[in-house]
């Protein structure tokens, strides 16, 4: 067996359990292997019984007043005591366990684990593990993996398979060089893949995941290098030059570009109109105005006689570009014809378009993954500007260039990262910054408030919405689900639809409704007819209507900050004062720090910051910030220093003469090389 087995060779997985395996990405025992847990389960510290909550798990320390009792109730056996803690008495159930009868006396001191329930002010705790105080300190070393699963796959499945693997392989090989392991005081890779499923103890997890995310980091940065040299020898063929038009086109818009767009304008202008090929990423805060800078690109290309494409992460943002962009058009009477490409449209409107795209009709192309199919071709792509970059695979943003003759390539992006991580982490693009926003914003107002607080907050949106404005009401369920207690969306419309006044249209929107019954939502909240919008964070990137002026957030302790972040700035986008209430749920206190960090600012990057630093580098499996930067195990945010060794380190090798043809390297060339085909396009960058 070696690391490309396929997953049928473990005993007891078979043709089944590999579909599931598949499911989740995993195909061979590598990818097993790879496959890290999402945390870790510990045992609590011991607790006294006032601190113990409703539905806690908890460890409590005493003795049982008597002997226990068993009783038959019709097939179940039901042992039970009183558990004394701190002068309190605690009822104790288990099912079906009467051996324990025998073996759990009175008088001698326990640890008792288990989740605790109030029944009538009387705390009870339902099928608890039995330890002494010994075995009790030994189990709190002790960190239970955590997966991810997918239905049908159970952790014990997963937990097997991987304990399997890791017996049945020889040892593994180092992968990094050795100069670099020992300068950078690495642990080995066997030790690292062993201690990341089944640690020892808490340290031994963190130097096995230190090890595992550097490996992560500094192959991605070498790739990226790699593609950075690809890109830089190709001088570009489209003799774009500089054109009156765009100069109008500003002049005519309904604002003033802010400084910041006009600067990062001039430097894609540059780009475009140099002798080399662009490769440019433009980040900027939420609602910075980085669209209209798309915009002027793909004027620029097509007022040279070339094609360009803008690809987004949704049909809801396609439909919406692509109706500012004809706007535009028709405001400014430009010569230009604007194709939408969608997952959604017809065979029929699909094949129109793409007759239009082949032979030029259509300059610009704006639309989700379906720009960059095999069938699509374009007649002469000169430019492709990718919107929220992180949603798209470097790769697929590569197999899009193909289709042109090594077009231009733009990247938008609102992450906030700090530009000492951006320079390490997008290596490949020059990067733009658009620092300033609109001089017409309002800051938007934020508060932090608990359940309480809803009757009041569905008066106020009621007053924004007879003031002419509309509101988002995000929740982070689809459907109410047993297990996980958070407000869904399906039910909180129906409550909302019952508490609101008739005249109020609220309807809902998830990533599960098919794409054209989310663009119907979605045209009908651009035109008012919907005034209050109950959504999941499908709206979340880009998604643009000035009007909307509350962004009401429920169980907002359920997501990051930086997510937060997004979606508040779906509000303030216009002229008028716009409103921000986060509403969590349980665990107040803790998550009250957290929302705290928004509440007092709007700025994207000092967020990010703060949340790193509220975190600090012990909480390594805190909400991760979703949805961006997504590598298998390092978190950018988190893992910041890491990155910062592994770019050192990545530039030791680069400088090394020995690289890349020296023996030391011959186990990283090959996994680079399968890096820059498998994971650099599944990474979401
Ligand atoms: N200079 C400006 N003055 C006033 N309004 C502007 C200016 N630039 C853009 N806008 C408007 O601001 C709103 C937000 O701009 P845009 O959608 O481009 O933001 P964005 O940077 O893409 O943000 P996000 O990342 O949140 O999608 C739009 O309605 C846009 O028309």
């Amino acid at each position: 067996m070696n690391t490309l087995s396929p997953l049928t060779e473990l005993k007891g997985i078979g043709e089944k359990t590999e579909k599931l395996f598949a499911k989740v990405g995993v195909t061979n025992v590598g990818e097993l292997l790879s496959y890290y847990p999402r945390t870790y389960e510990t045992y609590g510290e011991i607790q006294k019984p006032d601190a113990v909550t409703d539905g806690m798990t908890a460890a409590l320390y005493g003795q049982f007043q008597g002997p226990l009792a068993v009783k038959r109730v019709k097939n179940m056996q039901i042992v039970s005591g009183v558990f004394e803690s701190d002068a309190q008495k605690i009822r104790i159930t288990w099912y079906n366990m009467p051996y324990l009868r025998s073996t759990v006396r009175a008088g001698v001191p326990y640890v008792l684990w288990g989740k605790a329930a109030k029944k009538n002010r009387q705390l009870v705790l339902e099928q608890p593990a039995v330890f002494s105080f010994e075995e009790y300190h030994r189990m709190r070393q002790h960190l239970k993996p955590v997966y991810p699963l997918t239905e049908g796959l159970s952790a014990k499945t997963i937990e097997k398979a991987v304990r399997q693997a890791l017996e049945s392989l020889p040892f593994f090989k180092e992968t990094l060089p050795p100069a670099i392991r020992s300068k950078y005081h690495l642990a080995e890779y066997h030790f690292a893949l062993e201690q990341i499923h089944f640690p020892e103890n808490r340290e031994q997890m963190l130097l096995a995941r230190r090890r595992l995310v550097f490996d992560e980091f500094y192959l991605f940065i070498l790739a990226l290098r790699q593609l950075k040299q690809v890109n830089e020898r190709n001088p570009q063929r489209f003799q774009i030059q500089k054109i009156p038009l765009t100069d109008q086109i500003i002049a005519n818009l309904s604002f003033s570009l802010t400084g910041a767009q006009k600067k990062v304008w001039q430097e894609i202008e540059r780009d475009m109109t140099g002798d080399y090929l662009m490769s440019r990423l433009i980040q900027g805060d939420v609602g910075s105005g980085k669209t209209i800078l798309a915009f002027l690109a793909l004027f620029l290309a097509a007022g040279n006689g070339w094609q360009g494409c803008l690809m987004v992460p949704t049909e809801v943002l396609a439909v919406q570009h692509m109706e500012a962009i004809q706007k535009q058009i028709c405001e400014q009477k430009l010569p230009f014809y604007a194709e939408l490409l969608t997952g959604s449209m017809t065979a029929k409107q699909k094949r129109e378009a793409c007759g239009r795209i082949v032979s030029g009709e259509s300059q610009i192309i704006i639309g989700t993954h379906a720009v960059f199919q095999e069938k699509i071709q374009y007649k002469n792509l000169a430019l492709v500007i990718t919107d929220e970059q992180h949603r798209f695979g470097v790769r697929q943003r590569e197999s899009l260039s193909e289709k042109g003759d090594m077009p231009h390539v733009m990247v938008m992006s609102a992450t906030p990262i700090p530009r000492t991580l951006a320079v390490i982490l997008y290596g490949d693009l020059d990067i733009s910054v658009v620092n300033e926003l609109p001089a017409n914003r309002l800051p938007v107002k934020n508060c932090v408030v608990d359940t309480s607080y809803r009757p009041k907050a569905y008066r106020f949106i009621e007053k924004q919405v007879k003031m002419g404005h509309q509101a988002y009401i995000i929740c982070p369920m689809v459907e109410e689900s047993e297990q996980i207690e958070a407000e869904d969306v399906i039910s909180y419309t129906e409550k909302l639809r019952s508490t609101l006044p008739q005249d109020i249209t609220v309807s809902y929107l998830h990533g599960k409704m098919k794409p054209a019954k989310k663009n119907e939502i979605m045209e009908a909240f651009v035109k008012n007819e919907i005034q209050v919008l109950v959504s999941t964070t499908v709206i979340e990137v880009g998604v643009n209507v000035p009007n909307a002026s509350v962004m009401m957030i429920e169980n907002a302790e359920r997501f990051g900050l930086a997510q937060l972040h997004q979606l508040r700035g779906r509000v303030g986008r216009g002229d008028a004062q716009s409103y921000c209430i986060l509403c969590y749920g349980k665990d107040g206190e803790k998550t009250k720090k957290r929302l705290e960090i928004l509440n007092k600012s709007n700025d994207g990057f000092y967020i990010a910051n703060e949340d790193l630093r509220l975190r600090g580098p012990g909480d390594l499996f805190g909400i991760r910030q979703s949805g961006e930067l997504a590598f298998r195990i390092g978190d950018v945010f988190q893992d910041a220093a890491i990155l910062q060794e592994a770019n050192d380190a990545a530039n030791d090798t680069l400088q090394d003469p020995s690289y890349p043809e020296g023996k030391d390297y011959a186990i990283l060339r090959q996994n680079l090389e399968k890096y820059m085909y498998k994971d650099l396009c599944n990474l979401n960058l």
